[in-house]
């Protein structure tokens, strides 16, 4: 019998549609090679795109899709043609909703040169920068973007509350994570990012934090680190956070923007939003590119697709189980951007200094997956 994976694309809005046919494109030629596996693909619409056919920016038949399958394609969200809707009808509201409705509590979003030449676009200087290598674990269920909201003309609040359990598993993600060996073959560091010396909901998510770490985990060495000093020093010296950046839902946020940042493009930085321990068994989870909508490179067909891309390689490695084709891909990828056959610069989109289109990006890292790692203009 055919082994079935269930997938649900939605592709968002702006650059969402035009980075999700690449990943999509991609995704059938790793299917080719895999016979053995059938996977059904569904569409549902989110975001901007939801709220104008639906009124909503996500509906519930959507939200059901999404559960029942093994996993999410998703593409960002948002424009300004939906920046007056009322705070809950914000296309944003769709992907909240979503990863509530999958229970994706933790978000994995890893930071490092994805190709070695890429070391050349950082705004830092190489010395300060090479040999980046960091994840940041997310929570991505609590904290003040889902605590409850009060909005009037003169004054706004958003509740931002964490409880033991949430801490705990987010703990656990970070931890199984962190056992993975580097290419030393030792254990990462973690290090907690939050702001104990002010926020309530700070100080509970690091004395829970180190409670689980020393009842569960004594093996492994967590430090912390003030989440405003760690947005410093990831500029100043971003090598020295090394490891799993375990940390809440908002300087999450902000601190995966600061990678894109260092290693030169947002374009870049995948991300994986799952629902359980990793190595435990296949994840259920929602797989998108850190960046957002890109409205003001949208249209132009310019949008760098492989953020979009390396979330599928979390897809094929959390989701269904297929870590070969996870790294087969990964090194396409890298082997494009690498590839220096192409106005000197690799095959690459304009946010890398390149002048390929999306589309030529993900045709080649498809030609290179087909071809099994041959340079292609080599
Ligand atoms: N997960 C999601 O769907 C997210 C949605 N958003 C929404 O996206 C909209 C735009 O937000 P911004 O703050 O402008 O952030 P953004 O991430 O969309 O763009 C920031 C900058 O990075 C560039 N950029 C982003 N992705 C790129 C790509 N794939 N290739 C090349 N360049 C890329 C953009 O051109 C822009 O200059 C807003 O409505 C925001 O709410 C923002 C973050 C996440
Ligand atoms: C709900 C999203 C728009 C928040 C965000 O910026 C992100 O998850 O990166
Ligand atoms: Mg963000």
């Amino acid at each position: 019998m055919a082994n079935r994976k269930k997938l649900l694309v939605l592709s968002g809005d702006h650059v969402g549609p035009e980075i999700i046919k690449e990943a999509i494109k991609v995704l059938d030629v790793v299917a080719e090679f895999r016979p053995d596996i059938e996977i059904d693909i569904e569409y549902g619409l989110i975001g901007g795109t939801s709220l104008n056919a639906y009124g909503l920016p996500i509906s519930d038949q959507t939200l059901e899709k999404a559960a029942s399958s093994d996993a999410v394609l998703l593409g960002s969200v948002g424009g300004p043609e939906w920046e007056h809707f009322p705070g809950h009808l914000r296309p944003e509201i769709g992907i909240l909703k979503l990863r509530a409705r999958l229970n994706a509590f933790a978000n994995i979003r890893p930071c490092r040169f994805f190709a070695t030449s890429l070391i050349n676009r950082s705004p830092l200087k190489p010395e300060i920068v090479a040999g980046v290598n960091f994840i940041i674990v997310r929570e991505n269920c609590g904290g003040a973007y889902f605590g409850s909201k009060d909005e009037r003309e003169e004054i706004g609040s958003d509740l931002w509350v964490y409880r033991r359990a949430e801490i705990e598993r987010c703990a656990r993600v970070s931890a199984a994570l962190a056992m993975q060996p580097s290419h030393s073959g030792e254990k990462h560091i973690v290090w907690n990012a939050d702001k104990a010396n002010v926020l309530a909901s700070s100080r509970i998510w690091r004395r829970i934090t180190h409670e689980t770490f020393s009842r569960e985990f004594p093996e492994l060495e967590l430090q912390d680190q003030l989440a405003d000093s760690m947005a410093m020093l990831l500029v100043k010296s971003p090598t020295k956070f090394n490891g799993i950046i375990h940390t809440d839902n908002t300087f999450g946020d902000i601190l995966s923007d600061i990678s894109g940042g260092l290693i030169g493009s947002l374009g870049v930085l995948p991300s994986a939003s799952i629902s359980s321990v990793p190595g435990q068994g296949p994840c259920k989870g929602i797989y998108e590119a850190v960046h957002g909508s890109a409205p003001d490179i949208s249209g132009k067909g310019i949008a760098n697709p492989v953020g979009q891309i390396l979330s599928l390689v979390l897809l094929l490695r959390f989701s269904f189980e297929m870590s070969d084709e996870a790294t087969r891909l990964e090194n396409a990828i890298q082997v494009v951007l690498d590839s220096s056959e192409y106005q000197g610069l690799g095959i690459r989109t304009p946010d890398l200094g390149g002048s390929a289109s999306t589309k030529e990006v993900g045709d080649a890292i498809c030609a290179v997956y087909r071809s099994g790692f041959q340079t292609i203009y080599g």
